[in-house]
């Protein structure tokens, strides 16, 4: 420590002291070889410090010269020795002020750094970082800063001034104490100001805690209060669509009501107009015959009285004739006609039975009108009595969401009814399948067979131009029921009967449509012959799209079995699918178009030889026959 405090204290001392103090040294190391060691280095070291004129004697302060100098040598060498010694003795005194007056001037920052270092030593990683923190503080005079700046560190140099002086370690020991207590003290204010702070900040996150708790708590009861509220929301909307559906379902029953009033005050009235059926008895057997209503009956007999005049015409023109031809060449006896007589006459009667014949030829298409009008109206009789015969005519709500309303028709084994989807509001058309009571188990478990497959075909198939099936369930052990999309237009049958000749554009675009449906049907994976295409199974929307329906005897073709290995019926199918799917309809309506029976008889010969195993299909056949293609066309 010493030599670096000599370095220092050497280096800033003037040049001129330099010299003199080395011209000192070599005339004390040569002319006084006896002092000791101790004493040489003691003097050296202060000798660098910067003497004071004041300390030297006045005849060395007052004289620098060699000439001086060599005086003193000669005039006494002790005593110069001796002074030397003196004066060293009380600059070392000094020396402990001394040097760190010089540091006090070098800067304070070499002693804090010097401090800082050795205290670095002792303090762990926490304590300098809090130190830091302070001195952060001191920089941004936050308080402590201003402290520490005010407090100076005593002059004293650190014990590295004089080692060998026991009154100066003490010294530097107390500094050494002092700042470790210093920072000591700094080091608890600045905790103890983190600590006020620390607790500030308690307090505002436990204000801020008691806050969230009390909004928790608020939250808690809006949430309750909610779910109450939600609750009594669910229940009286819970209630509310019972009640919906109760004044849905009323309105829906009354206005059916009205409708089935409103169609048996038409049917009698059209009874009247049409025809109606009546009870014949003979003797005890009591049978049902058809009697024309008024219009008809009129019709009739205006035709009756056309052909009457036509005939007495026709009976006059005759006898006319006749004596025209007996007379010869001269006037009729009788009458005294003459020959251009007879042909004015003749020429009234020509063209009175030509007015009878416009008369008779617009009777006739009154009366064709008036028999359209009563097979409609025969129909919606058979309708209105098969529904006062249902055993769901009574509105009937049917797996808690269906509102049978009035029934649409009767098929051979099932009745369809229009009816309401309560859960999604539409109108749809409820198939009631009734089992026979009277079949055996084997025919009733056939049946079902059919119908589920039907089901199970049918649900799978979406389509424009097939009709939907939504919905299947069963009523009871006798009865169930599948829902399908509601066409509210007539069927092709209807359409066809209500017409004598369908014009050809509209039978194209009908064909159009059920072509696409089949070739839907063909070209689906697994696909699906319908087997029961005729015009009572293509029914029309309330926009006048046509839909096939009723997929009772439809089949699914197995991709993976080939003509060979199918079943008869199958192998029927294949070929009715080809011939009796799209060429039948088609020729069918073709037939229809062009009223040529001969044709028609042709084809139906046909299709019977290609599946002539498949005795459902021919039965089908059959009836289609009879109600269509000979009721129509013959
Ligand atoms: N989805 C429907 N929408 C509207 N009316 C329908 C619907 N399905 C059937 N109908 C009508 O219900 C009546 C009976 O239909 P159903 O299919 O039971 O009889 P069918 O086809 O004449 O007889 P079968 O099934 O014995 O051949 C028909 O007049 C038909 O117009």
């Amino acid at each position: 420590m010493s030599d670096d405090v000599l370095m220092q204290l050497s280096s800033n001392s003037n040049p001129s002291d330099r010299s003199k103090l080395a011209k000192l040294e070599a005339r004390m190391v040569g002319k006084s070889s006896s002092s000791s060691p101790a004493v040489q280095s003691t003097w050296q070291m202060p000798s660098s410090v910067k003497f004071g004129t004041e300390e030297l004697p006045d005849s060395l302060s007052s004289s620098d010269s060699e000439d001086d100098m060599c005086c003193l040598i000669q005039n006494g060498r002790e005593f110069l020795i001796q002074a030397n010694t003196q004066k060293r003795k009380r600059v070392i005194e000094d020396d402990h002020i001394m040097p760190l007056q010089l540091y006090e001037g070098a800067g304070d920052g070499r002693i804090k750094a010097t401090e800082n270092t050795e205290k670095g030593s002792s303090l762990d990683d926490s304590q300098r970082k809090k130190q830091v923190r302070g001195r952060g503080r001191q920089a941004t005079g936050r308080g402590r800063g201003s402290k520490s700046t005010d407090q100076t560190w005593p002059s004293a140099s650190p014990s590295t001034v004089v080692s060998s002086n026991g009154h100066l370690e003490n010294s530097s020991v107390h500094k050494e104490n002092w700042s470790k207590e210093h920072l000591e003290n700094e080091e608890k204010t600045a905790l103890k100001e983190e600590i006020s702070l620390l607790h500030g900040k308690v307090a505002l996150l436990e204000e801020e805690l008691r806050k969230l708790r009390q909004g928790a708590v608020d939250h808690q009861q809006l949430c309750h209060q909610l779910e109450k509220e939600l609750r009594d929301f669910k229940d009286r909307d819970q209630q509310m669509k019972a009640k919906r559906i109760k004044i849905l379902s009323d309105l829906l029953i009354s206005v059916s009501k009205s409708e089935r009033q409103e169609a048996r005050m038409k049917m009698r009235q059209e009874s009247l107009r049409l025809g109606n059926v009546g009870v014949i008895r003979a003797g005890t057997v009591i049978s049902e015959t058809w009697e024309d209503g008024q219009a008809l009956k009129d019709i009739h007999t205006h035709l009756k009285s056309l052909l009457e005049s036509k005939e007495a015409i026709e009976k006059h023109r005759k006898s006319l004739k006749k004596r025209q031809s007996d007379k010869g060449d001269g006037s009729d006896a009788e009458t005294g006609m003459s020959e251009e007589d007879f042909l004015i006459q003749d020429e009234i009667y020509k063209s009175r039975l030509a007015s009878i014949k416009r008369e008779e030829e617009s009777a006739l298409r009154e009366r064709d009108r008036y028999e359209l009008e009563k097979a409609r109206h025969i129909r919606e009789m058979k309708r209105i009595r098969d529904e006062d015969a249902s055993r769901f005519n009574n509105f009937q709500i049917l797996n808690h969401r269906y509102a049978l309303l009035n029934l649409l028709g009767k098929g051979g084994f099932s009745e369809v009814y229009k009816a309401f989807d309560l859960v999604e509001f539409r109108y749809v058309a409820c198939k009631l399948h009734s089992l026979n009571a009277q079949w055996s188990e084997e025919k009733k478990q056939s049946y079902m067979r059919h119908a589920i497959r039907e089901y199970n075909i049918h649900k799978t198939l979406v389509h424009p131009h097939i009709v939907r099936l939504w919905d299947y369930f069963e009523i009871d052990h006798n009865t169930f029921c599948t829902v399908l999309e509601y066409c509210s237009g007539k069927d092709l049958d209807a359409v066809l009967k209500a017409v004598p000749v369908l014009p050809e554009k509209e039978a194209r675009i009908i064909i159009v449509q059920i072509f696409q449906g089949l070739v839907y049907l063909n070209k689906r994976t697994p696909k699906i012959i319908h087997y029961d295409l005729k015009p009572g199974n293509v029914l029309f929307d309330e926009v006048g799209v046509a839909k096939m329906t009723d997929f009772g005897l439809s089949k699914i073709v197995e991709d993976d079995v080939g003509t060979q290995g199918m079943e008869l019926t199958s192998q029927g199918a294949g070929t009715y699918w080809k011939h009796a799917g799209i060429s039948a309809f088609s020729y069918f309506m073709l037939l229809h178009i062009t009223n040529k029976q001969s044709e028609a008889e042709q084809y139906l010969s046909f299709e019977q030889g290609i599946c002539p195993q498949n005795a459902l299909i021919s039965t089908r056949l059959h009836s289609y026959r009879q109600s269509w293609m000979f009721g129509l066309l013959a």
